[in-house]
């Protein structure tokens, strides 16, 4: 079937090969932007995912930037990425344009209501994001998906995809975003509207802030975080330290014997964060970890480990750190906690 409804996807990285793929099998007019190489290769090429052994194949329209107005916009670039991503393709949204950012993280949102978009520290500090979105076209997201891509475009996903959509405030238009679930669901991406998507969001971020930063400084993959001992110690505190944090915001999360079970599960993939580390690219460190410390900060709950970590990370002499420092660098953690 296809329609003439447009979905934009911004990134030809790991999330948005895969979205880009996966949504043109439901017949909508996808638009997918990219920069360098990667614009050449997928205009020539076209997008391949290989989804647990099934190689899905398409050819959205390409370009560098968006030139027309999308129904939908998924943003899949890093979140430190999402202001200038946004003013680059600025020509696709019209406040009809449902809006979602794919991105790991606190997200700028969490404070949104039906006025604005409120304010998170070092999130869109200048405010760009809320000059260019209203509240009412955001939609919150939680992407369940593990994808890493090789040297030759073909992005590789370990699990089915399954996407949680949530509107960030009241008066976001039922109707439109009803469509777009069906599309996702027409193209293969298990999806759902979730009343509290600020709930889902934070038991994504438990296990990005307990696992990210760690795989980042140990070259530790989710597995390993989960069954090494001192390793899974580590990881345990830095979930406590965040756990607390939601608690005082009023969100319940689950314990660490769910997160373990979930990084044995994972198998041997290495975070996004440990992928950024050795492609030596930035780290996305002020979403996922510093935004939530300085508002733990604010409200006199500490977060120790994690300033263990951040501490390591910005003064190892490479990411991920040598094996056989790894062990004195756990110390180091273990000390932080009670210092
Ligand atoms: N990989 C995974 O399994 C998962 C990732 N996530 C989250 O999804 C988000 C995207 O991650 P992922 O796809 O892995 O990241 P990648 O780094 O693979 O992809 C990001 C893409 O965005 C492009 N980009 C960066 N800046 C801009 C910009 N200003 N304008 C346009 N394009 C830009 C990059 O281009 P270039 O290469 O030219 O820099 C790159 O193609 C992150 O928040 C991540 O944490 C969530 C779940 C799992
Ligand atoms: C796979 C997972 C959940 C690991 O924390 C992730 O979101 C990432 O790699 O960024």
């Amino acid at each position: 079937m296809t329609t003439s409804y447009k979905i934009g996807v911004i990134g030809a990285g790991n999330i948005g090969t895969a979205m880009a793929a996966l949504v043109s099998q439901s017949g909508a007019d996808v638009w997918l932007t990219a920069r360098g190489a990667r614009l050449g290769q997928i205009t020539q090429d076209g997008v391949h995912l290989d989804d647990r052994g099934t190689v899905i194949s398409a050819r959205p329209k390409t370009c560098d930037h968006l030139k027309a107005p999308m129904d939908a916009l998924f943003v899949c670039v890093k979140s430190q990425s999402l202001a200038s991503a946004l003013h680059l393709n600025r020509a696709a949204i019209t406040p009809d344009t449902l809006v979602i950012p794919m991105v790991n993280g606190l997200p700028f949102w969490f404070y949104a209501d039906e006025t604005g978009l409120g304010a998170v520290p070092l999130l869109d500090p200048d405010g760009d994001l809320a000059r260019i979105l209203t509240p009412q076209q955001v939609l919150g997201a939680v992407l369940l998906m593990t994808v890493q891509m090789d040297d030759a475009g073909l992005a590789k996903s370990s699990n089915t995809p399954t996407l949680s959509l949530g509107a960030v405030c009241e008066g976001v238009d039922a109707d439109k975003v009803g469509q777009l679930i069906s599309l996702l669901n027409c193209g293969g991406v298990r999806t759902e509207f979730d009343r509290d998507i600020r709930q889902k969001v934070l038991v994504k971020l438990l296990a990005n802030f307990a696992t990210n930063p760690l795989s980042a400084l140990t070259g530790a993959m989710l597995d390993e975080l989960g069954q090494t001992p001192a390793l899974r110690d580590i990881s345990t505190a830095l979930a406590d330290e965040f756990r607390d944090w939601a608690s005082s915001e009023g969100y319940e999360l689950p314990p660490n014997a769910w997160l373990v079970d979930l990084l044995i599960d994972a198998g041997a993939f290495p975070t996004s964060m440990l992928q950024d580390a050795l492609a030596g690219k930035p780290l996305e460190l002020d979403a996922i970890c510093l935004a939530p410390m300085e508002l733990a900060k604010a409200k006199g709950t500490p977060m120790p480990t994690l300033g263990g970590l951040l501490d390591l990370l910005n003064t190892a002499t490479s990411l991920p750190a040598r094996k056989a420092q790894v062990p004195d660098m756990i110390q180091t953690l273990r000390l932080s906690q009670t210092a």
